[in-house]
């Protein structure tokens, strides 16, 4: 999901009651004529709309996407080289350059992006990387006679979803993977998404590090002038409302339809709302150039 890195130098108080304020931009704007899903997390694009926000905000405010799928993935939906990404959970960050050694120098390369800027990669996960691969394929091999099963390759982690499978099949999916897993004690574990399994590298490191690195990389480690934002829907992003909530500054904004626990302070409903409040923090932006 989307966060917004804000650079917040004065300006109005944003409260629950504006953060769900419509700007009179309806769903059935969002959709670019395809069915279901207007999201960035739940979806495999995003509209023009969406885009244009995003890239709005990103022209006034730092922002990067933090995600479960792959960082290449994302970018490919996502399309935007105004922000910065991290996949994998934030185990792929490709962030701006950072001359610095703070963080361990050997995750972490410093490189020209495609039309030559300077940016770091930061891969906290990078010698799990062959292992991942071995994973892949046997959890393939083992789970390809399982209708409606799909393992996806989200490259520092493995999402093996399983909506599209029978009820009565999925106690046999699960015990493969556990079983493919259990190979690997103390190496790789396993988290449960929406409908998903997702195996993971066993490192201390998520999508709230993730979301610590940038502000670290970008600047913005203890800055009092800087407010960041971080909107998610998954129980992933919960990691990253953490952060936000222990350092006492900033915006933890869940996307959700339903009351739902979390450590977020501040709610949207659907991504209506998200496109809406974008909009609006980029319009903000432009009073202040
Ligand atoms: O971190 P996010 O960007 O919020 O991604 C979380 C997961 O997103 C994807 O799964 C979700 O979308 C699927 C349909 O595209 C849906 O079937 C699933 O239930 C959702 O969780 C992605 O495929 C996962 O790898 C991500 O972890």
């Amino acid at each position: 999901m989307a966060i917004g890195l804000q650079k917040w130098l004065y300006g109005p108080q944003v409260d629950g009651s504006i953060l769900n304020q419509r700007l009179g931009v309806e769903p059935s704007d969002l959709n670019d004529g395809k069915p279901n899903g207007l999201g960035l997390a739940d979806a495999t694009y995003i509209s023009w709309l969406m885009r244009s926000a995003v890239r709005e905000v990103a022209r006034h405010f730092p922002t990067a996407i933090i995600s479960g799928r792959s960082r290449d993935k994302v970018y490919e939906f996502v399309k935007l080289d105004e922000v910065y990404y991290a996949g994998s959970h934030g185990m792929d960050i490709m962030g701006p350059p950072l001359h610095v050694k703070s963080y361990d120098g050997k995750y972490q390369i410093n490189t020209l992006d495609d039309k030559g800027n300077e940016i770091t990669i930061f891969q906290p996960a990078k010698e799990y990387l062959p292992t991942i691969q071995k994973l892949l394929q046997e959890l393939r091999e083992r789970t390809c006679g399982i209708p409606g099963t799909l393992v996806e390759d989200n490259r520092f982690c493995i999402s093996v979803h399983y909506r599209n499978v029978l009820d009565q099949d999925y106690g046999m999916l699960e015990d493969i993977i556990r079983d493919v897993v259990s190979e690997y004690p103390n190496i790789f574990h396993l988290t449960r998404g929406k409908k998903v399994l997702e195996i993971r590298p066993s490192i201390k490191w998520n999508k709230g590090d993730a979301l610590v690195y940038l502000l670290d990389t970008l600047g913005f480690s203890d800055s009092t002038n800087v407010l960041p934002f971080y909107l998610g829907d998954d129980k992933t992003d919960e990691d990253a409302f953490k952060v936000l909530r222990s350092r006492g500054h900033g915006y933890p904004i869940i996307v959700s339809s339903v009351p739902r626990e979390t450590s977020a302070s501040y709610s949207l409903r659907d991504p209506s709302e998200v496109l809406s409040f974008l909009i609006r923090l980029a319009r903000w932006g432009d009073a202040f150039p």
